[in-house]
């Protein structure tokens, strides 16, 4: 009640895991909310136990993201509305099976929702966000996008976009008041699990975070200013080491001699 109002925010995936926090969270900080999910239920209890915990206005949008109407609805509301001061792209399926068991249409609408949705709805705000001189969004990628072996490998695809598209646009935005996260989730307590066709409780519990911590610890770095945040990752000069590795071969990335490892190679 007490926190400065700070416009409203747009979570989507808010009706449960990550995004029912994240709701929680930005209430408290003082944002007003619009809570994004497909089960109508769900997300008004999630916006009812919010709104009397920290007396915001929140809003609830039902949606099934992978639906067009329904995105193209979402998509019309960045414009409309101009106390929309943050986007937070949180809704995402995984999945566990490896290719050759996974069915592909199954891969497709997982594409269609942690990738074209999140892009639609970026494209929706950024260009609000940049003409009004602020604003934030917090994209909500996972570890597997740099350690894609470990799970299914088109879910591991799909996150690793998100990481490259919001350090691209991290670039783009960087001089016009728009803030931008990516949030690399280890695995956390979530119906990610059960909807993904396993068990959390069966991985060891020490690489499990719970889905409180794990949002504290991704708002303690959209505070310290991250554009990457990996909640679990214990030195963060880890990933500074990975990504001056990354940025140092990025000169050498698109020349116009061939290496002579390959020159030999083709003389032989
Ligand atoms: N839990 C984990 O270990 C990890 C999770 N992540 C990522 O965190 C994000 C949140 O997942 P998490 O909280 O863990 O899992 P949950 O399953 O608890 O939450 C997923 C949310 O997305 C919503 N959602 C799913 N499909 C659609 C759709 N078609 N349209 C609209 N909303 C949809 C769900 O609501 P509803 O069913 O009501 O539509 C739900 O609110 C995801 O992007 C996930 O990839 C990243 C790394 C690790
Ligand atoms: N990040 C989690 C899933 O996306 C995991 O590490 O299992």
């Amino acid at each position: 009640m007490s926190a400065t109002p700070k416009g409203t925010a747009v979570v989507t995936g808010a009706s449960s895991g990550i995004g029912a926090i994240y709701a929680d969270r930005l209430a408290r900080r003082g944002y007003d909310l619009i809570l994004v999910a497909r089960n109508k239920a769900r997300l008004d209890e999630v916006a009812s136990r919010v709104a009397s915990a920290a007396g915001r206005v929140v809003k609830t949008i039902t949606a099934d993201l992978n639906d067009k109407a329904d995105l193209k609805r979402l998509e019309t509301i960045f414009a409309a509305d101009s106390s929309i001061t943050m986007l937070v792209n949180n809704a995402g399926v995984g999945a566990l099976e490896p290719l050759l068991r996974s069915d592909i249409s199954a891969m497709e609408d997982m594409i269609d929702l942690n990738v074209k949705a999140l892009t639609r709805l970026t494209y929706a705000a950024a260009p609000v966000f940049v003409a009004r001189g602020g604003g934030a969004i917090i994209n909500i990628s996972s570890v597997v996008a740099v350690a894609p072996e470990v799970l299914n490998g088109v879910y591991g695809g799909s996150k690793a976009f998100v990481l490259a598209f919001t350090q691209s646009l991290h670039k783009e935005l960087t001089d016009k008041n728009v803030r931008i996260q990516v949030v690399l989730p280890g695995a956390t307590a979530t119906n990610f699990w059960d909807a993904a066709g396993g068990a959390v409780e069966n991985l060891p519990s020490a690489i499990v975070m719970q889905s409180d911590d794990l949002v504290d610890a991704a708002l303690a770095g959209f505070d310290q200013g991250e554009l990457v945040t990996i909640p679990s990752l214990p030195e963060a000069a880890d990933w500074a080491t990975y990504e001056r590795a990354r940025e140092k071969l990025i000169p050498n990335l698109s020349l116009s001699s061939v290496p002579l490892r390959y020159r030999a190679a083709a003389a032989a």
